[in-house]
Formats: C-alpha cells, structure tokens, sequence
C-alpha cells in the first residue's frame, strides 16, 4: 500500500508523529569516491527539509552537488549517516527495496532524460504512475504538458524531439504523479529563459499548491531565487544557506567562490 501525500491521522497518533516529520532528513552523511586518491564527496552533511518547501542546491563544479541528490534519494550508498523521507529511513542496501520505497513517493527530474524511446510523450508521462498503480487526473496531464508547451508533440516519440523538449517531457512526467519529494538536477539547464521560467513557476505549484517537496541542483542564480532557501556547498559540506534569495545575492555569493576571493 502506498502512504499518502497528506497523510489524515489522529493528533498525537504514531501516524501523526511521522506526518510531522521533514520529508527529507539527512543526519551526519558522508560519501567517498575512489581508492588511491580519495574525493569526500559529502563530508557530514546533515540538513532537514520540512514538507511543502522549495530549496536549491548551489556550489562550484564538483562540490558534491549531484552526490548529495544521488545519495539523499537512495540512487546511490552513502558511506555512513542517516537518510529519512519522510520521517522513514531506508535501506539503500537493498536496492529492490529502495525502489518499492521510492516508488509514488520521490520523483525525478536528472540531466539525463531516461525517458523509454519506444514510447509516446503521452505514456512517458504516465507510466510511472501506472508502475506505481496511481491513478493519474488526465485532465491535470495534460494542462502540465501544456505548461510545458508539449500539447502538440503527445504522440511523439523522445527521439522525434529537441533535448530541451525531452527535458520537459522528463519534469511533466515527474509533477503529474505529484510525489511528495521531487529532486531535480539542473531541470533548466537545457531551456531558454522563457521556458525555464515556465518551468520554475511549475515546480514552485508544485510546492505552494499541491505540498511537495522540492530539492533542485542549479547553476543559474535566476533559478535559484525561484526557491525558498539555497544550501551552498563547497568540498562536500555546506558552508552557508540564504532564506528568501533573491538572483543578485545569490550571484554574488557565488562569486565569492571562484578562486582568490574570500568567501563572505
Ligand atoms: N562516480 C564517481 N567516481 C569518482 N569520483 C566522483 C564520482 N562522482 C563524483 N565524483 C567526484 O566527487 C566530487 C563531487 O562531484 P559532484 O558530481 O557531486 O559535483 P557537482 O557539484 O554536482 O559538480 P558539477 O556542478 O560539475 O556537476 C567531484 O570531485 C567528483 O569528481
């Protein structure tokens, strides 16, 4: 049985207790790569994300960005810590069992697309769901691809279309089931300013709207100041945050990374 977005429990209930947590809670988790020389990828990083709120992930090239996605979603082992969705932690050893947990409940929007050449934009989109045994509102399927500006290309194929445009069958396809957790790595990078910012406004909906959870890796301080909260990393740990960024502070913070400036 799948657990519901919201779960409805008794006050003071286990339940309830376990609906107060954060949708995604990470304690104390590391993550090394390589035997001779050896990268700390994530060097003990702990970070609470409550339900219903939008953070971006920011930092210079390498700074663990997409090992902290990886690891906190289960696509990958930390080597040691904790990671909680929703108040549960799961076994990232078992990865049949990782997926059965993550499955209706994390979605993702990764650089690549891994959208199934054989089938149509339409059953990209609805398959997840379908594996998931949730029933899809196809009317709000088709209004999200219109969002992303895909109504006329249903029955296309992924390799009938432009890179951009699979990105956005990849984010369509991941907001319809509406997963209480949704991690996104650069979902704007393959788009113009015009659809990016469609894009963006989507996944904030997504959050304000519907109560998702979103964690969304970027380089673009413009994207960045579509979230609530920015984590920036650097050598594997995050070394600040910003509440309420705004693009300009955000690309100044990160100016302050590039080599021979102090950081603030
Ligand atoms: N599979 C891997 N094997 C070995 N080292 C890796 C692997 N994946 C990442 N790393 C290293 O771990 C560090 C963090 O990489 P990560 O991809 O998380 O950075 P990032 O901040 O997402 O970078 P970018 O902005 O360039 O995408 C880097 O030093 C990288 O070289």
């Amino acid at each position: 049985m799948l657990a519901p977005l919201f779960p409805r429990t008794l006050p003071g209930s286990l339940e309830h207790m376990t609906a107060m947590e954060d949708a995604l809670r990470l304690e104390k988790v590391s993550k090394t790569y390589g035997d001779k020389v050896r990268v700390a990828a994530l060097d003990d990083v702990s970070l609470a994300l409550p339900y219903g709120t939008f953070t971006a992930v920011m930092g210079p090239s390498g700074s663990g960005k997409s090992t902290l996605l990886n690891t906190a979603s289960g696509l990958e082992r930390a080597d040691s810590g904790r990671i909680l969705i929703g108040g549960q932690e799961f076994d990232t050893s078992d990865e049949t069992a990782a997926t059965r947990f993550r499955r209706g409940r994390v979605g993702f929007v990764f650089q690549a697309f891994n959208l199934l050449p054989t089938l149509t934009v339409w059953q990209n989109v609805l398959l997840p769901a379908r594996i998931a045994g949730i029933t899809v509102d196809k009317r709000r399927a088709r209004q999200v691809l219109d969002r992303v500006g895909l109504s006329d290309r249903l029955n296309h194929r992924p390799a009938e279309l432009s890179g951009g445009q699979q990105q956005r069958v990849a984010i369509a396809r991941a907001i319809v089931t509406r997963p209480a957790l949704l991690f996104a790595d650069e979902p704007t990078g393959a788009l113009d300013s015009a659809r990016a910012a469609e894009v963006l406004v989507l996944l904030g909906e997504a959050v304000r709207e519907y109560g998702q959870t979103v964690v969304m890796v970027t380089h673009d301080p413009v994207a960045a100041a579509y979230a609530d909260r920015v984590l920036f990393l650097a050598d594997g740990r995050i070394v600040d945050e910003m509440r309420a960024p705004e693009a300009t502070g955000v690309a100044a913070r990160m100016a302050a990374f590039r080599p021979g400036k102090v950081a603030a």
